[in-house]
């Protein structure tokens, strides 16, 4: 169809959500993702796994590498206080436009600092550009082949301190071997596994939770 999967779920979301209401903009996502077509978000069943971690974590200043329509950076920062920082980065430039609108429905277009960009140019900018002095959390849920040269940015610029926890989503399915054995061999982190469900799918899928030992 002439819309785009994504500009599709941004006019369901508009349709049958609450402006301003960001559990209602999650649930028709959710609900669409079910009960529709599939889309890449980290899904209602991972997301109560990501939420688990953010309410231990809270985060300060926390760090999303793939905001496709910004369902995890809402569901992140309803349980995040005002004066927490969250910055998402975007490389495809019309899913971050979708994401600046689906955002802005969800009233939170003033807790996200959405950057449409190459992660591998925002990271070395983070402290001098977006005053970042280090990452309390880091949720990376973009492309696979890039998750280790990102972690490995983010260890060379500094950004990462004791406790920082870096969570990864799409260890299993569609996996990122590198990535993960990386985190569990190097002796940097202490790291977990956390096995779930695929986004709207019984597949088997899950998270990666690596704490930073600085
Ligand atoms: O959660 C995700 C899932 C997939 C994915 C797409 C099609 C498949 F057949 C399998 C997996 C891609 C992602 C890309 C970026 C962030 N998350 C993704
Ligand atoms: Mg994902």
């Amino acid at each position: 169809s002439a819309m785009s999967l994504e500009r599709r779920i941004l006019q369901y979301v508009q349709q049958q959500a609450l402006r301003g209401d960001p559990d209602s903009v999650m649930a028709a996502i959710d609900k669409f993702g079910w009960e529709r077509e599939f889309a890449m978000n980290v899904g209602d069943v991972k997301g109560v796994i990501l939420d688990r971690f953010v309410k231990e974590t809270a985060p300060k200043t926390m760090l999303e590498l793939g905001t496709y329509m910004g369902y995890s950076a809402i569901r992140t920062v309803r349980l995040l206080p005002e004066t927490a920082r969250f910055i998402t980065v975007e490389f495809n430039q019309e899913n971050a436009a979708v994401a600046k609108e689906m955002i802005a429905f969800a009233g939170l277009q003033n807790r996200i600092i959405q950057i449409m960009s190459d992660s591998a140019e925002v990271i070395p900018q983070l402290k001098t550009k977006y005053g970042v002095e280090t990452l309390d959390m880091v949720f990376i849920d973009h492309w696979k082949d890039v998750y280790l040269r990102d972690i490995k940015l983010l260890e060379t610029n500094e950004l990462l301190r004791k406790g920082t926890v870096v969570v990864a989503d799409n260890i299993i399915k569609p996996g990122a071997p590198d990535y993960a054995d990386y985190v569990r061999t190097c002796g940097k982190y202490d790291s977990t596994f956390h096995e779930s469900n695929y986004e709207y799918s019984n597949d088997i899928d899950g998270l990666e939770k690596s704490v930073y030992r600085g």
